[in-house]
């Protein structure tokens, strides 16, 4: 499957023989995962030793080769501190590859939700990380050259770097807007159950207002070290939204917090955290903030947040998989579908 050389010829090309030598013939040793898109691969680029990344397209992946492209178009143009750098790319015989800068934490989500490696992770860095993850976002809506929506963030998005910075991955799904553009809409919803804002979700509308619901939900896992999909309360039948909501209007809102960072964090900021998270899971996207917003709260911690409404999708019945069966939607709770709108 050759998919020809993407325009923007800044971006480097490694041969086959290179990326081949990097991973020793991409041997199961250095795999280091799989996604939508294909497997991954740890490497080391010859002679300096340079480590790598290596993302190499699925020969069955019809729609990994759109993601493919999307993702050049997209991140070649991009540089910021929080975002993932792209190095180059292998486009030769059958071949088509991404090489990123290799990240030696893995995803956010590899902590968070793991009983013994959250600890690593106390409320200064989970706090570095949601101020990040922020940067990154305003970065892409607002300051890169492009107007962009990633239109997938998720925790296993989020990469961290040997001090646990965090950077934005895979812009397979990210549409580039322009000046003037801010909404979009498709028939063909992409992105994970469970960060989807419902007017994406139902409607297929999206704009910067969808990534940030996302973002909100990323700032309940984060705080509370629970995925928004597997947790609902037996009795109650309430997602994680659902339980932030309810903590925060009892006065409760500590109650969410992961149970290892109550030596490490202060109340307020963890309240104020969950009142901004509450702002942004808001069900109409006009309520929500703008990552603009989002960044200022976050860096001045005495200037009052606005009261949040009900968030969407709190509750089994009012969630994105009822509604959604009425409409055409790609997705499944942890997986995401790379079914990508021609552009
Ligand atoms: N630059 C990188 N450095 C280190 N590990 C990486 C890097 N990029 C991806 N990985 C790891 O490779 C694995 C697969 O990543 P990939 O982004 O392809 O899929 P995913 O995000 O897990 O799933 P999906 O494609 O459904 O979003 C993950 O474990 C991820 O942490």
């Amino acid at each position: 499957m050759n998919v020809g050389r993407p325009k923007d010829q800044e971006l480097p090309f490694f041969g086959i023989s290179t990326i081949k030598a990097a991973t020793n013939d991409f041997a199961k040793a250095n795999k280091l995962g799989e996604g939508g898109f294909g497997p991954v691969y740890k490497g080391k680029l010859l002679p300096q030793g340079q480590e790598i990344a290596v993302k190499r397209l699925s020969k069955i992946s019809r729609q990994g080769l759109n993601e493919f492209k999307n993702e050049i178009s997209v991140i070649c143009r991009l540089q910021h501190r929080n975002l993932v750098r792209l190095l180059g790319c292998c486009i030769e015989a059958e071949e088509s590859i991404l090489i990123y800068e290799y990240m030696p934490n893995k995803s956010l989500d590899s902590f968070i939700f793991d009983s013994t490696k959250r600890v690593l992770l106390d409320w200064r860095k989970r706090m570095n990380i949601i101020e990040g993850i922020a940067q990154g976002l305003l970065y892409l809506h607002k300051y890169s050259r492009l107007r962009i929506i990633h239109r997938d963030m998720k925790t296993s998005n989020i990469l961290l770097d040997c001090d646990m910075n965090p950077k934005i991955s895979d812009f397979g799904m990210a549409r580039i807007f322009g000046d003037n553009d801010t909404r979009g809409q498709t028939n063909r919803v992409v992105g994970t159950f469970g960060y989807m804002s419902p007017e994406y979700a139902v409607d297929g509308r999206f704009s910067e207002k969808s990534d940030v619901f996302s973002f909100g939900v990323m700032l309940f896992e984060i705080i509370s070290g629970k995925k928004n999909i597997a947790f609902f309360e037996a009795d109650h039948s309430l997602n994680l939204l659902g339980i932030a909501w309810n903590l925060w209007k009892e006065g409760k809102s500590m109650e969410l917090m992961d149970s290892t960072l109550s030596s490490s964090c202060s109340s307020t900021e963890v309240t104020r955290c969950i009142q901004m998270g509450l702002l942004c899971v808001q069900e109409k996207a006009m309520d929500r903030p703008t990552m603009s917003d989002v960044v200022s709260m976050l860096s001045n911690k005495t200037m009052a947040l606005p009261l949040p409404k009900e968030p969407a999708f709190f509750s089994r019945s009012s969630d994105a998989e009822s509604s959604s069966s009425r409409k055409r939607c790609h997705s499944g709770n942890d997986i995401t579908i790379s079914d990508v709108d021609g552009r």
